[in-house]
């Protein structure tokens, strides 16, 4: 718990004058919750003795301003609570937000979506209820039991201490229940996270599923996923059930001590009725924090793992590391060098000894067989991910040294796995140049080929697409994110896969068009076709993580390895497109 305070004081400490005037209006509301069952028995002790009306009036007026004054109380406490728990967990909120922002691909290959979006919403729930509620139910329900405690020991020693004999009883039960329930609390959090999980990823596959007719192995999938949720909050309810009528019976047992007790005090006359009375309406006080000591430790318990979770990932540090004073020129000018450069992907080995280099607008194709370390190769350049051994250079510095948003913002990439926001064509365009002007965005999207295709939607560039970009053919949706990439004018683009679903023709005139403006530009095209890569200045060929043949497009058909197959595999392809000419 200590620790938990500690590790979220960062967040709390602007909120702590807020937190001790909302706990000092708590502690107020719990004392004066005294008054009503102190003065009623006092009152009926006078109405027993013949009484004074002016006494009672005084009584009753004291009662009444009292549950007025408590009502604000209650209300500004509330309110206050809720305040304070709103303003932590926006906070924490946004701060999750940018700490997801700032963690590297390593992090997200690992952690599910769904256990982030828990993270996100579950856990921060947890958190905000500890400090809407707990919070505040603890400390009016511990003062409210020492207050009735101290003033049951001043009305009556005697039955204040046979209660005392009780009182553990409960607490014991109560607090049995807390440790029975907390598992069953952790197994619950934890099927929610992989219920979302299942959820999430339905959603994003929707196409597949329904390409593959899988419906009723989904909603298998999920039903197997929903049935151990529910098992789980009927096992924590059942927990609850077992221990909730024993607390019950034993508040019905203080009332009958005290009315047992009370009654034979009375007749002894060694207590008044109005005492008695008092004792009677002082028993909840006394009889709820016990009931609620459960439900208090659990919400605590719950808020400590929650908070937990959410320190984790807020402790998350991104591998990619940014040196003390990086090297921060605005404008590289794209001279790669790549010095035996290894990597693994966690144990597993992808890139071997990859030595190569290339100047400033020379284009590097990389062609090569499925997994063989393509896009991994380009992906270090931007420090996706670090090499494991070796070096990379741009402009004869270490990529380290740069300051790695400048390094990244110098580097454009239309990925392989295209991701298109729910926006318009136009905003997705100009996704990393939000300042760029139409002139620019219809310039990018002209050379991409966009503009090919955009006139047959009505609403042109303005056209919103849907998640994912729902709506667009792959060929589409690729000559949008290659605008996306040409539109920054970056020193260095990276091309993977990004005309694969083009037609051939189109393709052609693409890679006419980046020709002509990549004069400066260091370009690396990722292909399967010759087509795509047979002008650049050296074509890389991979296989299993290592260059298997390099050279230009003649250099490496005279070589009549890989390169030479493949391109007399892909004639045939071509013989049958007129138009492409090799
Ligand atoms: N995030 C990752 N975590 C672990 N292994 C990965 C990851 N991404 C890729 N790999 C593995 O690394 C190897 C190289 O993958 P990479 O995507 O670089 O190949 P590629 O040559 O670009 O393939 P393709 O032509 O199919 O796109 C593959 O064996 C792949 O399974």
């Amino acid at each position: 718990m200590l620790k938990t305070f500690k590790s979220l004081n960062p967040y709390l400490k602007q909120y702590k004058k807020l937190f001790i005037v909302a706990s000092i209006f708590t502690i107020i509301f719990s004392t004066l919750a005294l008054v009503d069952p102190y003065v009623t028995g006092v009152l009926i002790d006078i109405i027993i003795e013949g009484g004074s009306v002016s006494l009672v009036i005084k009584g009753v007026l004291l009662i009444t301003v009292v549950t007025l004054l408590r009502t604000f109380l209650r209300y500004k406490y509330f309110m206050k609570f809720e305040l304070l728990s709103q303003k932590l967990v926006y906070k924490l909120r946004k701060e999750m937000y940018i700490k997801l922002q700032n963690l590297d691909f390593t992090f997200f290959d690992k952690t599910p979506n769904g256990k982030i979006m828990t993270n996100m919403t579950g856990d921060i729930e947890a958190i905000r209820h500890f400090f809407a509620w707990i919070t505040h139910v603890s400390i009016f329900h511990g003062f409210i039991f020492i207050y009735a405690l101290i003033v049951m020991f001043l009305i009556n020693p005697f039955l204040a201490g046979i209660l005392l004999i009780i009182i553990p009883i409960i607490g014991f039960i109560s607090l049995k229940l807390s440790r029975s329930v907390k598992p069953t609390f952790v197994k619950i959090r934890e099927q929610f996270s992989k219920l979302n999980s299942v959820v999430q990823e339905n959603i994003s596959g929707n196409r597949v599923i329904k390409a593959f007719a899988s419906e009723p192995y989904e909603i298998e999938k999920f039903n197997i996923e929903n049935q151990k949720f529910n098992d789980r909050n009927i096992e924590a309810a059942k927990v609850w059930e077992k221990y909730l009528p024993v607390l019950d019976a034993f508040a019905i047992l203080f009332n009958v001590v005290v009315m047992l007790i009370g009654s034979l005090l009375i007749i002894n006359d060694k207590m008044s009725i109005g005492e008695l009375v008092t004792f009677n309406r002082l028993l909840w006080m006394i009889n709820n924090p016990l009931r609620m000591l459960g439900w208090m430790i659990n919400g605590t318990q719950n808020f400590i793992a929650s908070y937990d979770r959410v320190d984790e990932l807020l402790n998350q540090e991104s591998k990619i590391k940014e040196i003390h004073k990086p090297v921060n020129k605005h404008t590289l000018e794209g001279y790669i060098k790549f010095e035996n450069v290894s990597f693994h992907y966690g144990d597993l080995p992808v890139l071997e000894n990859i030595s190569f280099e290339v100047k400033p607008g020379e284009t590097v194709a990389l062609l090569g067989s499925t997994g063989s370390g393509k896009s991994t190769l380009t992906s270090l350049i931007s420090r996706f991910y670090d090499v494991t051994n070796g070096q990379i250079l741009i402009d004869n510095v270490p990529i380290q040294n740069y300051d790695i948003s400048m390094l990244r913002s110098n580097i454009s990439i239309a990925m392989q796995d295209i991701f298109l926001f729910s926006d318009s064509i136009e905003g997705n365009i100009s996704y990393g140049v939000p300042q760029a002007d139409k002139k620019r965005i219809r310039m990018a999207a002209e050379i991409a080929g966009v503009n090919e295709f955009i006139y047959q939607f009505d609403q042109q560039f303005d056209t919103v697409v849907g998640e994912r970009g729902v709506g667009l053919s792959g060929g589409q949706k690729q000559r949008i994110a290659l605008a996306r990439a040409i539109i920054e004018d970056p020193s260095i683009l990276i091309l993977d896969d990004t005309t694969s679903a083009v037609d051939m023709e189109t393709e052609y005139k693409i890679l006419g068009e980046l020709k002509n403006i990549n004069e400066k530009r260091t370009t690396f095209i990722i292909a399967h076709r010759i087509s795509s890569v047979k002008d650049a200045d050296l074509i890389l060929v991979m296989d299993n993580g290592r260059i298997v043949e390099r050279g230009t497009h003649a250099e490496l058909l005279d070589k009549k390895g890989y390169y030479y197959s493949v391109f007399f595999q892909q004639m045939g392809e071509f013989n049958l497109e007129k138009k492409v000419v090799l």
